[in-house]
């Protein structure tokens, strides 16, 4: 059966591309095969594998200056391809195709760049200035502190993009490549990873498909490419294949029967060689760095990373000076000083947010299959609160089917659907892509059923289904008309009406006038507003000739009526909407179909379309205006792919945290411009391959899983950097009020760097933790004042306890020992320390879980670890080694008093916080 196109499509195609009857194309950018022919001599070529010269001895020249059968021969290949085992011999001789910037760093690589990192810079300067005052143990510390925490970092690191680097290959692109069992076998078509290629294969492309390597051109129809990142232009250029390039063509910097790695198809299809893999490609040669804006998550972090920075530069000097006036010590506080900017960094950050964010990806890929490309996409996929998707196979299931088809009077007419067959079969057929279309599917398999048959005309030439134009055309012959063409169109109802000078009803052919027009979009909008999808027919009879139509070429037809299809919704598509927006994620439809089919599938989603805009409304709107308009609308319809990409970017600059999910060619601008970038597997190349989160299916349910994800990772990534800077600030406020008001430092700097490493250490556990079902409810943002105010708050509420117990120190010290010994004050300030730390960990953070009934099973373990090295570490035979002896028993009474009180005012103070938080 002829339009059963499933399988046969993309598997095999026997030899229709040589047996077809060609024809110059369509459009300005014109079908073109290039015959084989002779042409200037070849004289040098940069890619020719060894063996395979050519056999007339002609040596070699650019790919792009040879004739197509010059080229053919000196590549040892054919229009049909290389056999199989030509090509595992080339592969063998030359190597994969993959540029070399893309492999993977090495261990040791990652282990240097980690030294880059702000903290890690800022703790070698301590530690120097420590060394250059000979306090070595100051410097030791110091040292061990920067080798483990670049050790967890490098190796976290280098563990995670390994894992990552393995989940990619799972959504690999492929390239439809033709070869043959053996020389005798016809070819076959079959998908192979890219990496796989060999110059001398011959490739098929089609819309979305990224140029798998550098390429010359053997056929094209309707083929534009964007070469953006090889010329920055961003509009699609034409290809086209010529068989005996000129010398003015052929010395172009971007010839146009040339497609270079790096591009991806816009529209339209063709068949090339490869004539450059891996390293030789140009894209190899001069990949332009590809730097994503950061994060609003990003954003916050390091702009908290630099204001701490700061901070621990001013304190050594500020310490120092304040000692000096008041104290009237010198230079001998300087290891203190240092000890205490140390104390201040949070030196595990970069450990911290690699682990969670690996631990987060690893784990959607393991349960729902969603794969997080690029790590930090797992925060932005967190902070998203508003996501613009596409409507075809996201709310809907993209399995179209024809319902019925109407004249314009709206009566059923077979002939409309069999006209539309033609258009379908023959836009298929001659365009050669790779993947049919849904609608053209259904109406192949509409018109099956009625036993119509496009093969009843010729094929003349096709211009492929194109997004901008919104129409697609076939030119064929009717039998026995050799001196007419007729031209078939279908598209969307005002594009093709656009085209139409009349219209066929009851015989008669009429002229299309603004009433009649008024009135069959009207009836386009009825079937739309009961949820169906239309396209328009019309045709055209034109003089044959053998010039190239073009764009031109599609005015005057005659208008023939509608197919009306319907596309059944997506099963768990509303549960899935009402579930986002109970997380806070506002859903936007971008479509490129009717406004009234998109409303409709919102509304019976359960998702309210309100006024549904369509995009020529938006377009003299910009910036601050289009994001108010958008922010308002529900549905955009009838959106182009520049039209999504200018909405996705207004919602982004106005402040919103923006997530695109789509899966189409004219979807690609709008993934690049999004904050995050979400496909489905099944999406074409080029939007797979950019795309920071691949899904296992369009779905929306996996996009709710990786947004809670997100959310968790953020949220133990936050509530890490929220308790541990609160404590440090306690802690170095109460160290600098304590060094002032004792006439001994409060602690030596070896046991100031002991205590932060036995923090740092309780602290990974943050990475390992599962945030409660709060963190999940809200977009996660670090907003920065706020952030600023708990650690302050919470900071001098810990320092408030840090003097508590010096006082309480002070009295045990004094009514037991009868003196103010420094190696118990010490020791009792350690053990405080440390404990308190723990109450901080755990009440911060179960502060939100208490609430939830959940026990936190990693931080847990951490919290009892640390409070046992507190109380026992000066008790220990360690204790005298830094400088501890143990304190008398009535200050671990006075302590647990003082301890108690703390918990009660910590609980209470998270408790509020929490409250104001969840209210603002
Ligand atoms: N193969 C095709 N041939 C002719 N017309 C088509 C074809 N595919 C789509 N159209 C028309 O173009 C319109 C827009 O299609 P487009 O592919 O841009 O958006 P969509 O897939 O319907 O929506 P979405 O962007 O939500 O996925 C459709 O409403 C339809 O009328």
């Amino acid at each position: 059966m002829w339009w059963r196109w499933s399988g046969c499509w993309s598997s095999s195609w026997p030899t229709a591309p040589d047996t077809r009857p060609r024809h110059p194309s369509v459009t300005s950018v014109p079908e073109t095969t290039a015959v084989p022919g002779t042409g200037r001599t070849p004289s040098g070529i940069r890619d020719v594998p060894a063996g395979h010269a050519p056999p007339d001895g002609s040596g070699g020249g650019e790919p792009a200056a040879l004739t197509t059968l010059q080229l053919l021969r000196l590549l040892g290949s054919g229009p049909r391809g290389l056999t199989e085992e030509q090509a595992g011999d080339l592969l063998v001789r030359h190597g994969e195709n993959t540029v070399p910037a893309w492999r993977p760093v090495s261990w040791p690589r990652r282990f240097l760049g980690s030294l880059r990192d702000p903290f890690t810079t800022v703790l070698l300067c301590l530690g120097l200035v420590s060394a250059a005052v000979a306090s070595w143990g100051t410097a030791c510390v110091i040292m061990v502190l920067v080798v483990v925490s670049c050790v967890l970092r490098s190796g976290g690191e280098h563990h995670a993009s390994r894992s990552m680097a393995a989940l990619r290959e799972l959504v690999a692109t492929t390239a439809s490549v033709q070869r043959r069992a053996d020389d005798a076998a016809p070819p076959q078509t079959r998908e192979i990873p890219v990496d796989q290629l060999v110059v001398g294969d011959v490739v098929r492309l089609g819309p979305g498909d990224l140029v798998p390597a550098d390429l010359r051109l053997l056929r094209a129809s309707g083929l534009t490419v964007h070469q953006a990142a090889l010329t920055g232009e961003s509009a699609p250029v034409a290809k086209y294949a010529v068989d005996a390039p000129s010398d003015e063509s052929a010395g172009l910097p971007e010839p146009p029967h040339m497609c270079f790695q790096g591009s991806s198809v816009a529209s339209g299809s063709g068949t090339a060689l490869v004539v450059a893999t891996g390293a030789d490609t140009r894209f190899a040669a001069y990949r332009p760095p590809r730097r994503r804006a950061q994060s609003a998550f990003d954003r916050s972090v390091h702009g908290i990373a630099w204001t701490l920075i700061r901070f621990m530069l001013i304190m050594p000097p500020l310490v120092l000076m304040a000692d000096g006036a008041l104290r009237g010590r010198g230079l001998e506080t300087l290891p203190f000083a240092v000890a205490v900017a140390v104390g201040l960094t949070p030196e595990m950050l970069p450990v911290i947010v690699t682990a969670a964010l690996a631990r987060g990806a690893a784990a959607l890929a393991r349960t729902s299959g969603v794969i997080v490309k690029r790590l930090p996409a797992l925060h932005d996929l967190g902070a998203i609160d508003v996501l613009c998707l596409d409507k075809t196979g996201t709310l809907t299931q993209d399995r179209p089917v024809v319902e019925r088809a109407v004249d314009a009077r709206g009566r059923p007419d077979p002939d409309v659907l069999g006209w539309a067959a033609v258009n379908s079969f023959w836009t298929l057929e001659l365009a050669e892509l790779p993947v049919p279309d849904s609608l053209d599917e259904a109406v192949l398999e509409a018109a099956g059923e009625l036993a119509a048959d496009p093969l009843e005309y010729d094929g003349i030439a096709a211009l492929p289904f194109d997004p901008v134009r919104r129409v697609a055309t076939a030119v064929v012959r009717r039998p026995g008309q050799h001196g007419t063409h007729t031209l078939v169109v279908k598209g969307a109802v005002e594009d093709v009406l656009d085209r139409c000078a009349s219209f066929r009803a009851d015989g008669a052919e009429p002229e299309l006038d603004p009433a009649t027009r008024e009135h069959l979009l009207a009836l386009a909008d009825r079937g739309a507003a009961s949820g169906l999808r239309l396209l328009a027919v019309a045709v055209a009879e034109r003089p044959a000739r053998s010039g190239a139509y073009t764009a031109a070429d599609l005015r005057g037809l005659t208008f023939l009526g509608l197919i009306e299809l319907r596309d059944a919704l997506a099963p768990s598509a509303a549960a899935a909407l009402d579930v986002l927006a109970r997380r806070g994620v506002e859903v936007k439809v971008l479509t490129g179909d009717h406004p009234g089919t998109a409303a409709r599938a919102c509304h019976d989603l359960g998702l309210d379309p309100g006024e549904v805009l369509t995009a020529d409304r938006l377009g003299a709107l910009s910036g601050e205006a289009l994001a108010v308009a958008v922010g308002r609308a529900t549905v955009v319809a009838r959106c182009t792919a520049q039209d999504k990409a200018r909405i996705v970017t207004a919602l982004r600059e106005s402040g919103r945290s923006t997530g695109f999910l789509g899966d189409g060619v004219n979807d690609l601008p709008a993934l690049q411009a999004a904050d995050v970038s979400i496909c489905p597997r099944g999406g074409v190349d080029v939007a797979r391959e950019g795309a920071d989160v691949v899904l296992a299916e369009k779905d929306l349910t996996a996009i709710d899983g990786a947004i809670t994800a997100g959310r968790g990772s953020s949220a133990n990534i936050a509530a890490y950097l929220r308790i541990t800077l609160s404590s440090n600030l306690g802690n170095v406020i109460a160290m600098l009020a304590a060094g002032l008001l004792l006439p001994f430092l409060p602690m030596l700097p070896a046991q100031v760097l002991v205590q932060n490493l036995c923090f740092d250490a309780a602290q990974l556990a943050f990475a390992f933790d599962r945030p409660g079902p709060a963190a999940m409810r809200r977009p996660t943002v670090l907003r920065p004042r706020a952030f600023l105010r708990f650690i302050t708050a919470f900071g001098v509420l810990n320092a408030t306890a840090d003097m508590a117990t010096f006082a309480v120190l002070a009295f045990a010290v004094h009514t037991t020992a009868g003196s103010g010994d420094p190696q118990i004050f010490h020791a009792g300030w350690f053990t405080e320390n440390l404990l308190t730390q723990a109450m901080v960990m755990l009440l911060l953070r179960a502060g939100r879980r208490a609430a939830e009934g959940r026990a936190p099973g990693p931080v847990q373990l951490a919290v009892v670890a640390l409070a046992a090295v507190g109380v026992l570490l000066p008790l220990s035979p360690l204790g005298p080694l830094l400088g501890m002896y143990a304190p008398p028993p009535l200050y671990y009474l006075l302590l647990a008093v003082v301890l108690a009180l703390y918990g009660v005012a910590l609980a209470a103070a998270s408790a509020r916080y929490l409250r104001r938080s969840q209210g603002s």
